[in-house]
């Protein structure tokens, strides 16, 4: 395939990705593996999302970072490994290129014997890549091209890097119903923000509202689109020192504000398509 006048294949940790750079100098890096987003650097900023400097780049691994796509399973609510099988593949890239003020990449991830031996549904799933100015646009396409109903959850799973993660404050929740999965109570939101300074690990339900990730001298605004749930999740001290490919400190760098589809999962018919999105801006 060819990649006409713009969007760098490049070697990222050993792995084959894609360099996107918009002409007004915003850029992105997404991998094969997993059609993993693991920069976005808007015009003349710096990384807004954050990947663990002990990330693991290898076939068949989760990289800790960026934005996973999780598909089609979210976390462990079935039977398939935690966040299914879309991030740990390898997904082919289909177009990438550079407009007037944007660059965009689009990858795709079809069944296969692989798939097919763990999870019945014979799936296309896409994912587009944009970015432009202050913004990165990522969106999920899945068509059903078999002649079997499936059904599914998801998540673009996003890593937002953070100065201090005790000092920022993540708004629009208020109101909303959410199911803490560490207490496994559900409950309504009351506060207008949520401030991180223990675990967290929350499902809100209906989301509506643009977010707004307020840090002491700069903002985030966390738009989505058909995708009903926000996942809020911050691994703190003792979850952090489990995991082996985050530093013992890296919590401090990240929190994760994921538009997700859990609750109510999405059924599609043969030839039936879902896609969902999820908008990232500075402001
Ligand atoms: O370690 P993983 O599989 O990447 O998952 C990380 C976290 O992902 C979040 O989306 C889940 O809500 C958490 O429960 C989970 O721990």
């Amino acid at each position: 395939m060819t990649t006409p006048n713009l969007a760098e294949r490049i070697d990222f940790h050993g792995m084959p990705a894609t360099r996107l750079r918009a002409p007004d100098g915003s850029e992105a890096i997404v991998l094969d593996h997993g059609a993993h987003v693991v920069s976005w650097k808007p015009r003349g900023g710096p990384d807004r999302l954050y990947l663990s400097p002990d990330a693991v780049f290898k076939e068949g691994t989760a990289v800790r970072g960026g934005v996973p796509i999780c598909f089609p399973q979210f976390a462990s609510n079935g039977p398939l490994p935690s966040h299914g099988f879309a991030r740990k593949s390898k997904w082919e890239l289909v177009d990438a290129r550079v407009g007037e003020d944007y660059a965009m990449a689009n990858l795709r991830l079809r069944y296969s014997d692989a798939t097919l031996a763990q999870w019945q549904g014979k799936f296309v799933l896409e994912l587009a890549i944009s970015v432009s100015g202050d913004r990165l646009d990522m969106e999920m396409d899945v068509l059903n091209d078999g002649d079997e109903s499936f059904s599914f959850t998801a998540a673009l799973h996003t890593y937002l890097a953070v100065k201090e993660v005790e000092e920022c404050m993540l708004e629009g929740l208020r109101g909303q119903e959410c199911s803490d999965s560490l207490t496994k109570k559900r409950f309504r939101e009351s506060g207008t923000s949520f401030m991180i300074d223990q675990e967290v690990d929350r499902i809100y339900h209906g989301t509506k509202n643009a977010l707004l990730l307020r840090e002491q001298h700069r903002a985030l605004a966390i738009y989505s689109e058909n995708l009903p749930d926000t996942v809020v999740w911050n691994p703190w001290v003792e979850r952090s020192k489990q995991l082996q490919d985050l530093p013992d400190n890296g919590f401090r760098r990240m929190l994760c504000v994921e538009g997700a589809v859990v609750e109510t999962p999405i059924v599609l018919a043969p030839q039936e398509s879902w896609w969902g999105r999820q908008t990232l801006m500075t402001l």
